[in-house]
This record gives structure tokens, sequence and C-alpha cells, in this order.
């Protein structure tokens, strides 16, 4: 559990209350830990969303900034976290009952962008639903940043479940243990995953396991 301390640590001090400026390294540092999967989206998500019902606003502004920053830079487990009917409706509620109107607008931001990033995606049509009551309701949003919708971070695949490994096909069992590749994101037995790599193009920067393939393909020197 020490990894996810490490991240309650990182948050913790880029939503602190103390501060008068966001604490971009450290925000930098969270997005690290939920690409590298050393923390959950899942459980990153929970964590912010708590900081957002803080009575501190500038600690309630700095999570929506953490927030807004694992959105556009941590890839679809995030995005499923934040597009959830429940997500959309705190989200929904806090626009109505926070008292601080930099809160509001930038709650009701962030919902139009993610709307504008997803508008081709049916399986998150509830952030446009939110803005659509929102707009309903009377709520004014600010003008649409396309910049703000653009999620350009390539991140690291999800990982596949599997009852073989998926290059020699060995059954896993209590002995033979599941592993993944965090490069293609398939499993893998031992013996077919036993290298690492760091992973630039995904923003991991430490070693971390990959199969025999992706090893051969990332080693390999860029063709001339
Ligand atoms: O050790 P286990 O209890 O089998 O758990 C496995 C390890 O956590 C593997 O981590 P690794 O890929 O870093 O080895 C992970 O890829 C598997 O999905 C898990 O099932
Ligand atoms: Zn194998
Ligand atoms: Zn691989």
């Amino acid at each position: 559990m020490f990894r996810v301390n490490n991240f309650d640590k990182l948050l913790d001090k880029a939503t602190s209350n103390l501060r008068l400026e966001p604490d971009w390294p450290t925000i930098l540092q969270i997005c690290d830990l939920i690409r590298q999967n050393d923390c959950s989206p899942k459980y990153a998500v929970a964590a912010v969303k708590k900081k957002l019902y803080s009575q501190n606003p500038h600690q309630a502004m700095f999570a929506l900034l953490t927030l807004e920053s694992i959105v556009k830079n941590c890839g679809s487990g995030v995005h499923d976290e934040v597009t959830s009917k429940a997500f959309c409706e705190m989200l929904r509620d806090l626009v109505k009952s926070t008292q601080h109107e930099n809160l509001r607008n930038k709650i009701l931001e962030l919902i139009q962008a993610w709307a504008f990033a997803f508008r081709n995606s049916p399986k998150y049509r509830a952030v446009q639903d939110t803005v659509n009551i929102l707009k309903a309701e009377g709520y004014k949003f600010p003008a649409l940043k396309e910049s703000d919708a653009m999620f350009s971070a390539d991140t690291a695949p999800e990982w596949a479940d599997g009852e073989v490994c998926h290059r020699c096909r060995v059954p896993f069992t209590l002995i033979v243990r599941r592993h993944h590749c965090r490069a293609c994101g398939q499993v893998f037995c031992q013996q077919c995953s036993s290298k690492t790599s760091t992973l630039p193009k995904f923003g991991i920067e430490k070693e971390v396991r990959v199969c025999d393939a992706c090893y051969d393909k990332v080693s390999r020197p860029p063709s001339a």
C-alpha cells in the first residue's frame, strides 16, 4: 500500500491550503503515478473528489486543477471514472452548492471541455447530458477553448485479462503466475516477460515489466 500512500502525500501537497499558486510539478508527479499504474484511476479520482468538498476554496480549486490534469494526461481509465453518472451528478451538485463564483466557472469549463472531447464516445454521454441540464437550469458556460479539450497524452494500454500466456500459451496456475507487459498491456508468464524497460512514449520514466516482443521493439535503435 506504500505506493498509494505516496499518492496521498502528493495530493495533500498539491492541494495544500497553505499555497496561493498551483503546485504544477506535484500535479504532474500525480499524473505520472497514475500513468505508471502506481495508483489506480479509481483510487485517484475518488481521492481528488474528496478534496473538491473542502471548505477552503483554495484547496477545492487546486483539487479541480489536479482533476483537470489527470483527465488530460492519464487516459481512458480516468475518463471512465469522471464520466460516470454519479460523478457527473456530483459535479452538478457542486455547481449549485458552491458559494464561490470561480469554482463554479471552473467546473462549468471542465464539464463543457470534457463533453466536447468525448463528443464521439456514446459511453461518455452523461457529460453532455449534464451540460444540457445545467444550460436548461440557466447556468452560463464560459466560451469553449478547443485547446482545453485536446487530450494529447499517449497513455499505456489497459491490461488484458487471460488464463494463458499471450506468447507461449502456458496456462496460469498458483505456480505459473500472471504478469502484464506495460507496453502492450497483454498478460504473460514470467519467462515471456522477464525484461524491463522505460516507456518514455507513455510518460513512464522508470523501468517497468515488458514482454519479449515489446522489449525487442523498444530497445531496437530507431531505424536510421
Ligand atoms: O503476483 P500476483 O498475485 O499474481 O499478482 C499479479 C502481479 O500483480 C502482476 O504484476 P507484475 O506484472 O508487475 O508482475 C500483475 O500484472 C498481475 O495482473 C497480477 O495478477
Ligand atoms: Zn509465456
Ligand atoms: Zn508487450
